[in-house]
C-alpha cells in the first residue's frame, strides 16, 4: 500500500462504535482536479449503503480508494480494524481476501470459463485441493442463481445478466465479510436490474454481507439499500432515505424529487 500523507487526527470524528469501513479526512485529486476534499464515512456492519453522486463526482474513485486500487492523496481508512496505510504487504493480502468487488462490466477473464473465473482468487489465496475447489465453485454458481451448465461457459457465451452474476460468484469465492459492487445494473433491463437487487439483499442476509454499492439506479436504492452515501461538495452526506428526501441540499432535492424519482416511487 501507498503510505498517505498524514494529517493532524486530533479533530478527527471517531469512528462509529461497529463500523466496518471508517474514512477520515479522504483527499483524492489528479493533477489539479480535487474529486475528494476532506471526506469522512463510516459503514454499519451488516448494511446496504448505496453510493451515489453527479457524474464525475468520484463514486468510483472512492470504492477503488477503499479496495487499494488507488492511492488516497490524504486521509485515513480502516477496514474491518485495519489501518490500510499502516499495514505490511502480507496483512494487506490477508485484509483483501475478507472482502469481494464486482466491476461493472463483470470483468470476467474472457479465455477462461466461468468456473475458471471463479477459481482465480482461490488460487491466488488459498491452497485448496482441485476436488473441493470444484465443489465450492459449484455452491457459489448455484448461490448467484446460475444453472451448473454455465461453470463451462466462456464469458461471450452468456447474457449480461448472467455475467454480472458469474462476477458476483466470483467475489463471493473467498466468503468475504465486504462486498463492493460497481454500478451492478447498470446495462440490466428493468426485470433483470431488479431480479438482480433481489439477489443482492437475498445474500446479504443470508451470509450477513455489508455491501458497499455504488449506483445510478433510483429503483435499486429504494428497493435494496438501509442508508444512502451522497458525494457532494467533494464529500459525503449520508442518511436514510427519509432524510435524503428532506435534505435542503439542490442536487439531492433535484435527485430524490425528480422525475425519475417519482417514477421509482420516491419522491
Ligand atoms: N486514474 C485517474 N486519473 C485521472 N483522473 C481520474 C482517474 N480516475 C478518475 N479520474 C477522474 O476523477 C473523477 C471522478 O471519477 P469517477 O470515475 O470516480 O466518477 P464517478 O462518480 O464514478 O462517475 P460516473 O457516475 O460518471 O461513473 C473524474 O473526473 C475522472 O475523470
Amino acid at each position: 500500500m501507498t503510505r498517505t500523507k498524514t494529517r493532524d487526527r486530533a479533530n478527527e470524528a471517531p469512528a462509529e462504535p461497529g463500523a466496518v469501513i471508517s474514512i477520515r479526512g479522504l483527499v483524492n485529486r489528479f493533477g489539479n482536479q480535487v474529486v475528494h476534499d476532506g471526506l469522512d464515512l463510516d459503514v454499519r456492519a451488516g448494511e446496504v449503503l448505496g453510493v451515489v453522486g453527479g457524474s464525475g463526482t468520484g463514486k468510483s474513485v472512492l470504492l477503488r480508494t477503499v479496495v487499494g486500487l488507488n492511492p488516497p492523496y490524504a486521509g485515513r481508512i480502516v477496514v474491518l480494524g485495519e489501518d490500510t496505510a499502516a499495514m505490511s504487504e502480507r496483512e494487506w493480502e490477508h485484509l483483501q481476501q475478507r472482502w469481494g468487488v464486482l466491476f461493472q462490466s463483470g470483468a470476467l477473464f474472457s479465455s477462461l470459463t466461468v468456473a475458471e473465473n471463479i477459481q482465480v482468487p482461490m488460487k491466488e489465496h488459498t491452497h485448496l485441493p482441485k476436488k473441493f475447489a470444484d465443489e465450492v465453485t459449484a455452491l457459489k454458481i448455484a448461490l448467484v442463481g446460475l444453472p451448473p451448465d454455465a461453470a463451462g461457459k466462456y464469458p461471450s457465451e452468456l447474457s449480461g445478466g448472467m455475467k454480472k452474476r458469474a462476477g458476483l460468484a466470483r467475489a463471493l469465492a473467498l466468503d468475504p465479510e465486504i462486498l463492493f459492487l460497481d454500478e451492478p445494473t447498470a446495462g440490466l433491463d428493468p426485470i433483470g436490474a431488479a431480479a438482480f437487487d433481489t439477489l443482492i439483499r437475498d445474500l446479504q442476509q443470508s451470509l450477513g454481507l455489508t455491501v458497499f454499492m455504488v449506483t445510478h439506479d433510483l429503483d435499486s436504492l429504494h428497493a435494496i439499500c438501509d442508508r444512502i452515501a451522497v458525494l457532494v461538495d467533494k464529500k459525503i452526506k449520508v442518511g436514510t432515505m427519509a432524510e435524503m428526501l428532506a435534505d435542503p441540499h439542490p442536487w439531492i432535492r433535484e435527485y430524490f424529487h425528480g422525475p425519475r424519482a417519482r417514477a421509482a416511487g420516491i419522491g
